[in-house]
């Protein structure tokens, strides 16, 4: 069977031999790029049709091919069509960034064909949530909850980067069929947020009566906005009603206790007050994932656990105070706004080498104490309440690794015995024994510093917030240790967006050899922005209220189910890549973009 690519095509359906479809005519493609089959329309949306398909070169596995098909209407607008396609090459990108997360579907190819677009991805075999509701009727609370849970934390995991969906519905929604885990598919009109974006895309902006009114009416999306679309999302799994006629605007109120009334549903006061939330106007509403995740835990797990990391603790056989240290050189380069080089030189500082065994060693530089400006100030581009107050802090010196735990580092060290949990002597994507680890979750780490600990008789630990901070300013006050800016020519980020007046440049889409870039910070120490997230030992705070002095692990009032990493990684935009940017994972969470680096004390 081959199917007609006419999208105007009554009758799709021809057999293997026609060379052209026998309802309309139109040249037939039997295979896209000599490789992909179409078996079936799946969906037809704005401006494309996705298709369910089949993999030649891979045993006729199954597929989605979504073909770009822009209506008439846009076609005739050249502006129109420029976006449209932009967003196309978008939704490829975002899948392609997005795939180390096992709920989004992996990319599989983006081509042009016969001047057409395509895009072809993992097919999820499920149902959507529309789907479901449909045929098994309207959800209990429990089954509710349960899936709010695993879609906020998908959620959380896009909006670190940050990404925004913009079009969260049931019908974007697929409960697996293998694991019934939720996967979260058509990133469409999905955006990267950056500071310097324009947020009016001018073609479609999310779907009435899911997406807020703050980005149907201006375009302006943010990670609050995607949770508003997952309440109206509850509302319609719980009651069955398309959430667009559970409003009203003219009293600007929704209607959904009354409707659940009708229908004699009764719910949980907790899951009410989460939904009222979800939906509240922007400043009361729900702004992060990990704050709903926090409520909805509440109500799965009434004894809330936290999770308490045993840290090794070892008197210090082998105080780094009687260590002989050695020097090295390195150059430092300062940038101005506009990415252009304003000064270099060389300097030197101390460290010692930790012998791994089988010639590897791992090379920690002497931090000296001092004083500094932990935090942005309000003036700096795009920085986040989080980085807030900026406060002084005092810290006594320590030592801290020149680049991040490289993979053979890791696997040095995985291969000793174990102490809590076991460890992956090779959990890293990206594989080389020269790049960072990454794939390592922060209890991963940590038993990592328990055993190096062991073994070489120093106490070995992740960085205190404040450490990786000092540390990565080195003196400087400015977003970057490089300057007011950051260019893809002196680390691995994603490049093609810029931070303020910088350039833009490349995407390397992978991690990079530890110290590659051949330039240190101030006290001599790598890939400070970008490469891999560094895991550092705190427990989350929102802001930095009370926060600790003297430099130390600020454990007092913390959120243990969250642990901060710094610095961004290759795949992240330049603006969280700043020196006082912070974000935060469970502890057990691992990512292709997380690794760490180590601090002796
Ligand atoms: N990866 C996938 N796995 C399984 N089914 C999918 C996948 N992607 C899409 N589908 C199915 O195809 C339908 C249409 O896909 P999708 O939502 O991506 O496009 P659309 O809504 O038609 O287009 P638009 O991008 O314009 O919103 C979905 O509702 C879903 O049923």
């Amino acid at each position: 069977m081959i199917f007609c690519l006419n999208p105007e095509c009554q009758n799709p359906y021809n057999a293997d031999i026609s060379k052209f479809c026998q309802s309309c005519g139109a040249q037939l493609t039997p295979l896209l790029e000599n490789r992909y089959r179409v078996v079936e329309l799946l969906g037809r949306g704005g401006f494309s049709r996705t298709y369910l398909g089949e993999d030649t070169r891979r045993l006729n596995t199954k597929c989605v091919i979504k073909h770009f098909f822009p209506s008439a209407a846009t076609k005739i607008n050249p502006q129109l069509l420029e976006k449209s396609v932009s967003l196309f090459y978008e939704e490829a990108k975002r899948l392609l960034q997005l795939e180390d997360h096992p709920q989004i579907p992996n990319l599989f190819a983006y081509f042009e064909a016969d001047k057409q677009l395509y895009l072809v991805q993992q097919l999820i075999e499920g149902r959507t949530l529309l789907k479901e509701l449909q045929e098994e009727g309207c959800f209990n609370q429990s089954l509710l909850v349960k899936d709010l849970l695993d879609i906020t934390q998908i959620l959380q995991f896009i909006h670190s980067i940050p990404v925004i969906h913009r079009d969260l519905k049931p019908e974007n929604i697929i409960r697996r069929h293998k694991d019934g885990k939720l996967v979260l598919i058509d990133f469409g009109i999905s955006k990267q947020l950056t500071g310097t974006m324009d947020t009016k895309f001018g073609i479609t902006t999310g779907t009435p009566g899911y997406a807020p009114q703050e980005q149907m009416l201006y375009g302006d999306s943010s990670t609050s906005s995607d949770l508003y679309a997952l309440g109206a999302t509850s509302l319609h799994l719980l009651t069955g009603t398309h959430p667009f006629y559970l409003y009203n605007p003219r009293d600007n109120c929704w209607l959904w206790r009354e409707q659940l009334q009708v229908k004699g549903i009764s719910i949980n006061d907790k899951l009410a007050n989460i939904i009222d939330k979800l939906l509240a106007d922007l400043p009361t509403r729900y702004k992060f994932a990990d704050e709903l995740i926090d409520d909805l835990n509440s109500l799965v797990l009434p004894q809330k656990s936290e999770f308490i990391p045993q840290i090794f603790s070892l008197t210090p056989l082998n105080p780094v105070s009687q260590i002989k240290l050695k020097q090295f050189e390195f150059e430092v380069v300062t940038i101005d706004g506009l990415g252009k080089e304003i000064n270099r030189y060389s300097d030197t500082c101390e460290y010692f080498s930790e012998d791994l065994g089988n010639q590897l060693f791992l090379e920690m530089v002497y931090i000296s104490g001092g004083e500094f400006v932990m935090g942005s100030p309000s003036t700096e581009k795009d920085r986040d309440t989080y980085e807030s107050p900026q406060h002084k802090v005092t810290l006594a010196p320590f030592f801290l690794g020149k680049y991040p735990i490289s993979q053979a580092q890791w696997r040095a060290v995985a291969n000793l015995p174990e102490i809590n949990c076991p460890l992956n002597p090779d959990p890293a994507k990206f594989k080389g024994d020269n790049r960072p680890v990454e794939s390592v979750s922060w209890q991963d780490a940590v038993e990592f510093c328990a055993r190096l600990s062991r073994k070489t008789g120093k106490k070995y630990c992740l960085p205190s917030e404040a450490q990786w901070e000092y540390s990565c300013r080195s003196g400087t006050t400015t977003p970057f240790h490089f300057g007011e800016t950051i260019t893809a020519d002196l680390a691995n980020y994603d490049g093609t967006y810029n931070y303020a007046t910088g350039p833009k440049g490349r995407n390397r889409w992978e991690t990079t050899p530890i110290g590659s870039f051949s330039l240190a910070n101030g006290f001599g120490l790598y890939d400070m922005h970008g490469n891999v997230w560094e895991w550092c030992a705190d427990p989350w705070h929102t802001n930095y209220r009370d926060a600790p002095t003297d430099g130390n692990v600020w454990e007092k009032g913390g959120n243990n189910n969250y642990r901060v990493f710094r610095g961004g990684s290759w795949h992240s935009l330049p603006l969280v890549c700043r020196s006082a940017y912070r974000y935060r994972y469970p502890p057990v969470y691992r990512y292709n973009s997380i690794g760490f680096r180590v601090a002796v004390v």
